[in-house]
């Protein structure tokens, strides 16, 4: 194994890639998006009624803006300096699933640049078909889009999933510190550590993972298992740097939507901050490593829903920030679009991953992640 604290090389070269495309989730940024942004999400899903008038008034709550684009022109400027710094010469592009700047439009000007061969880099850190299959299906949609308009055939390449780099991890574990620094001094050393992550079906959850992963098929699949290792290391880190070794802490979950009758993961964290407060924890810390940026999911059912929650009970609270545009995760966008432009040359390749896991494969295999509904055809796998 290598040494995972080791700096990927410095300098390298990005061919084959013709550029980098930041792909992700969207969000609205007028009130008049929010409905259209809402039905471009749930188009063929399901969602009921109740739920999206629920969710139009968080976005609503914000003046009908979400925050994600604006944490994503934040990435890429942090990226735009990286890559000026360490001489990386690849042009940056971004688009997204739901709402403007449209995955197709990007790809269609990708391809008016004269870019062929593509390396995408997906806002989201773990398996699962939320997290990647479904990116992989627009991507597959918006390539037979250009297709039947003539376009010349691009190859996109999606990088591999992040969420064990150091350059993901080390953020979240500052992160967390700085946030039980923001505790009152009598509770700080009891605070428990809180990690929160999206929560989906559980069918969804055991099916997520490639094929061979160990973790398929267990009730989390590799969605639990990879956000349990994060959250383990974060843990650990934690408790190296302040000492309190025993520190508790716990994965749970939140934005659940869909029917009632349907299991999703569980605990909801605002069920888990009154369990902790039943059980005379002093205090708690939120950690969302489910999410890149401090976007909607955070805002609202963190900052706001599970923060009176915590009002409501008199237990203190602080919420980590979320890595979002850290210089260490620009950097580590750079290792894997290095890592993964070597190994498509087959040159040698370092791949850095924190834990027991190991980095994950760069192509995902035709059954990882499978659509709930029914098989579409998706870009980027073998
Ligand atoms: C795993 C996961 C991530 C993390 C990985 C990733 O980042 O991709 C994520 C991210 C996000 N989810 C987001 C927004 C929404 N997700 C919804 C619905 C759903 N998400 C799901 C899962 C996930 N979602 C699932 C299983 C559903 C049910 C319907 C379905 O099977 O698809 C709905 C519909 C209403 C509702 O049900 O809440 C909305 C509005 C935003 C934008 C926030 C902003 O605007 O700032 C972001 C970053
Ligand atoms: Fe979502």
């Amino acid at each position: 194994m290598p040494d995972a604290h080791q700096p990927a090389d410095p300098v390298g070269s990005a061919a084959p890639y013709d550029a980098l495309l930041l792909l992700s989730f969207g969000g609205p940024e007028a009130p008049e998006d929010v409905v259209p942004f809402l039905e471009n999400v749930t188009r063929g899903r399901g969602i009921p009624k109740e739920r999206l008038v629920e969710v139009g008034r968080h976005y609503f709550l914000f003046g009908g803006v979400s925050p994600i684009n604006a944490q994503n022109r934040e990435l890429l400027a942090a990226l735009r300096k990286d890559f000026a710094e360490h001489g990386l010469d690849l042009p940056l592009y971004w688009g997204n699933r739901n709402w403007a700047p449209y995955l197709v439009d990007t790809l269609r000007e990708l391809a008016a640049d004269g870019h062929r061969r593509i390396a995408v880099l997906a806002t989201s850190a773990y398996a699962g078909y939320s997290g990647c299959r479904q990116y992989r299906e627009n991507l597959a949609d918006a390539l037979a889009t250009l297709a039947a308009e003539g376009g010349p055939e691009l190859r996109v390449d999606k990088l591999r999933h992040f969420y064990n780099h150091p350059g993901f991890v080390e953020p979240m574990i500052e992160a967390t510190l700085a946030a039980l620094d923001r505790l009152p001094a009598e509770v700080r050393d009891g605070a428990e550590l809180v990690f929160t992550t999206h929560s989906i079906p559980t069918a969804m959850a055991s099916t997520s993972g490639a094929p061979d992963d160990p973790a398929r098929g267990t009730p989390g699949g590799a969605y639990v298992a990879q956000h349990l290792e994060v959250a383990g290391l974060v843990a650990a880190a934690v408790a190296r740097a302040t000492g309190a070794v025993d520190r508790r802490w716990q994965l749970v979950y939140q934005s659940r939507s869909g029917s009632p009758q349907i299991p999703w993961l569980e605990p909801d964290v605002c069920d888990h901050l009154e369990t902790l407060h039943a059980g005379g924890a002093p205090a708690a810390v939120l950690v969302p490593i489910g999410f890149v940026s401090d976007h909607m999911e955070v805002k609202y059912d963190l900052d706001t829903e599970a923060v009176a929650k915590a009002a409501e009970l008199g237990l203190p609270l602080a919420r980590a920030a979320t890595v979002g545009a850290d210089p260490r995760f620009a950097a580590a966008v750079r290792e894997l679009v290095l890592e993964r432009a070597a190994a498509e040359r087959g040159a040698p390749v370092r791949r850095r991953a924190l834990g027991a896991l190991g980095p994950s494969h760069d192509l995902c295999a035709a059954a990882c992640c499978p659509n709930p509904r029914a098989p579409r055809p998706a870009a980027a796998q073998s």
